[in-house]
This record gives structure tokens, sequence and C-alpha cells, in this order.
């Protein structure tokens, strides 16, 4: 795919990360990536230069996890040197008391519906994580620009709610003058844009995940609404095969 439109937007999940691997709910936790996690941001990298999409800005959450699988994507496709924005806003959804937990425990301890409940419906957060948890971001100096306004837990709702005033103020007004933006962020930051984009109801955005570190492309018309509904994945065999095993996730 080579890009036609003037405005053109790559979304980039980060590589696998080691808690991906271990199967453990993250959100706001800042895990590194897994070396497969590298060679799949060298690999988007690579996509990249071969649909000839090179980024002219670079935007991403303030999580480690995506800073880096950006920066090896765009050191592979020798585009280093872009300017780059990050905001919290682009963060994985906060997991609230669930950050930490294994997935597949949570699964048989409360139950599917409960366990699909938390992780994929539209509005209902996880009950909140306690400040003093270990895996609280409350006392962390990159949000300090919060306050007290630090998550204690998130639903995608709260996601597109925080997400959208960046979108308006920032990424879009980078895309209507015509860069090329790379959004390098998370499995539920990205539902959130996507659910955006794409105009996908409360009900049906249950249903979509997003794989890691295979760029997904969207042009958009000069209104920033998707010329290529759903957007396209550079790598789509691998994509359809990534996105049943994060949908499936738990069940082992
Ligand atoms: O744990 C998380 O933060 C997210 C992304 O890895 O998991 P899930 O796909 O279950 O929302």
């Amino acid at each position: 795919m080579t890009s036609t439109s003037k405005h053109t937007l790559v979304l980039l999940r980060h590589g696998q990360s080691d808690w991906n691997e271990k199967n453990l709910f993250t959100g706001w936790v800042d895990v590194p990536l897994t070396d497969l996690g590298r060679k799949e941001a060298h690999r988007g990298g690579e996509l990249l230069v071969e649909h000839n999409l090179l980024p002219d800005v670079l935007y991403t959450s303030r999580l480690k996890r995506a800073i880096v699988t950006a920066n090896i994507a765009l050191e592979s496709a020798d585009r280093s040197w872009i300017d780059v924005k990050r905001s919290w806003r682009l963060n994985e959804r906060h997991y609230g008391a669930l950050q930490g937990k294994d997935k597949a425990q949570i699964r048989n301890e409360f139950g599917e519906d409960q366990f699909m409940m938390w992780r994929r419906s539209y509005d209902t957060p996880p009950p909140a994580l306690d400040d003093a948890s270990e895996w609280s971001q409350v006392n962390d100096p990159r949000y300090a620009d919060l306050g007290d306004n630090v998550p204690r837990t998130e639903c995608l709702k709260d996601v597109l709610d925080r997400f959208l005033p960046y979108w308006e103020s920032d990424i879009s007004v980078d895309l209507a003058a015509g860069k090329t933006v790379l959004v390098a962020a998370h499995g539920n930051s990205l539902r959130a844009l996507v659910k955006h984009l794409d105009g996908i109801s409360d009900d049906d955005i249950a249903g979509l995940n997003i794989p890691t570190g295979i760029p997904l492309v969207y042009e958009l018309d000069e209104n920033l609404k998707p010329v290529n509904q759903g957007g396209t994945y550079l790598d789509a065999d691998a994509a359809a095969e990534a996105i049943q095993a994060v949908a499936n996730q738990g069940k082992k």
C-alpha cells in the first residue's frame, strides 16, 4: 500500500511486552518489550519502508513499550530524526485493581462474563487500584502534571474522553497540515482511536482487537474521515492471526 491521500495516519501498537508474554493485566505499569517485541517493532519499520509510508511526526504515550517500539521502528526506517510528541492521553487504559494480575486467574475466579465485562465493555471500569499498591502511578513523577487526577481505573469510555481533546488539539492538526502521522500506542488507546475514526458502536467495539507491532494505516479525507474504513494492516495475514491471539487471552 502506498499513500494516495494527503492525510495518512499510521497506528502502531507496541511490540510484545514482558507482561503480554506473561499474560498479566498491564495498564499504566511501565513494563519493557520482550526480544520478540523488539523484533516486531523492527519489522514494523521495514513494512513502513516497503509501503513507502514514511512518518513526518511521531506521537507516543509516556510508556516505554510504546516509546521503544517507535524508536526501533523509526530506526529501521531511517526516520529517527522526526519530531516526537508524547502524551499520557495516549497511554494504555488504566486497568485499576487488575493491574499486575494474571488474566487466566481472574477469568477462573470471576467467570467469563465478568472477565469480558472488565476487559472489553465500553463503560464498566474494573475496581479502582489502591494508591498504596505497588502497581499504582499516583506518585510517579512522569504524571506530576496530572496532580490528583492520575487515574485509579478506567473503562474504554474514559480513555476516549481523555484521548479526544488531544486528537483535536494536536494529532488532527498535523494530519490536516498534510503530515504523515505515526501514533505508537496501546491495545486499548488505539481501540478508542479506531472507535472514533470508524464510528464503531459502544457494543461492537467489544469485538475489536489490535495486534502488536503491525502498522495499521488509515487514509483520511479532508474531514479526516477514513477513506479505507477499518484501516489497512500492512501485513494482513499476520494481523488476522495475532488479532485472534489477543481475543483469546486468558483462555488458557
Ligand atoms: O493488559 C493490558 O493492559 C491490555 C493490553 O495488553 O490487555 P487487554 O488486551 O486484556 O485489554
